[in-house]
């Protein structure tokens, strides 16, 4: 099996700064973020800083190259993503893994449908603090991104986007049901994020504030049994575990409320 040699980045926010800094450093300028005209000359343009380093990134415009990467990382949010398909739709090919970082359970299906001749992972990225100011990213703790088949099976190109994260220092899982974790992330997002929006709380709060704490517990408890309904098993147990995975982010300012 080939290695990836070429991987390009949709969306240069919080998380996509974050992964396309590593994804550079392993394939340099083939490591690029894709956008249209709008965009491409500000990203060439800007200089990033990640934790105070300063650094620079590639960007191409599949609109007017043949781009064809071997894998595309999609990092916008969810109200970006319909924009974003011709994009996609000029950039990828039969031989592109696409992998979708956009928290919920639905975008791994959108692309799928909008995009027939690729191979489309499922995804969620979880446990970063990561905090975009303008050019400016901060993290303390970088997370994993959980990855899987549709199928649940181990596939090549699975295998191929697995090998190529582990290269490029990405922390991931392969997890046993992908689609079980999709719905355990939704059910983080939902217990926090929203909670977050109207009380302006960050992670530090959550963690030690026993009012919040319990809304935030209620709210996963009702994700729970929408996903029971669906025919996914989350359990109390789940709750659990993001309670020792919540205990390990930074607590300092931070607001996870935009990211749903
Ligand atoms: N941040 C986090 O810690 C986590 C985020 N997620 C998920 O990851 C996804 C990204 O989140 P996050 O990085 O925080 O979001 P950001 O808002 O920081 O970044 C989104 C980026 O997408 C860009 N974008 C929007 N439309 C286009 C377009 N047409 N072409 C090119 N770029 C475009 C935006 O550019 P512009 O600003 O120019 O519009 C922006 O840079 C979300 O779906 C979120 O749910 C999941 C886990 C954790
Ligand atoms: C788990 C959490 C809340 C921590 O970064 C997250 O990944 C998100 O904001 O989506």
């Amino acid at each position: 099996m080939n290695t990836i040699q070429s991987a390009a980045v949709l969306g240069a926010g919080a998380l996509g700064l974050l992964y396309m800094q590593s994804i550079q450093n392993k394939l340099g300028e083939s490591a690029y973020f894709l956008a249209g005209s709008e965009r491409l000359e500000s990203l060439i343009k800007t200089e990033y800083k990640i934790n105070s380093q300063s650094i620079r990134f590639h960007a191409r415009n599949p609109l007017q190259e043949d781009l064809n990467p071997e894998l595309i990382l999609v990092a916008v949010k969810n109200h970006h993503l319909e924009s974003i398909l011709p994009l996609l739709k000029a950039a990828s090919g039969p031989s592109t893994i696409i992998i979708s970082v956009l928290n919920g359970i639905s975008s791994e299906r959108i692309l799928e449908e909008a995009l027939p001749a690729s191979t489309v992972l499922y995804a969620a990225a979880l446990g970063m603090d990561a905090v975009k100011t303008g050019p400016d990213l901060t993290f303390s703790v970088k997370g994993k991104v959980l990855l899987g088949s549709r199928s649940n099976n181990k596939t090549e190109e699975l295998t191929k986007a697995k090998e190529f994260l582990d290269s490029c220092g990405i922390m991931n899982e392969t997890p046993q049901d992908i689609h079980r974790e999709l719905w355990y992330k939704w059910m983080i997002n939902i217990g926090v994020n929203q909670l977050s929006a109207v009380t302006g709380a960050g992670y530090g709060l959550f963690q030690k504030d026993p009012f919040l704490r319990k809304m935030m517990d209620e709210a996963m408890t009702e994700t729970i049994e929408v996903a029971k309904a669906e025919g996914v098993d989350l359990t109390e147990a789940d709750i659990k575990r993001w309670h020792s995975l919540l205990a390990t982010l930074g607590g300092k300012g931070k607001r996870p409320c935009s990211r749903i």
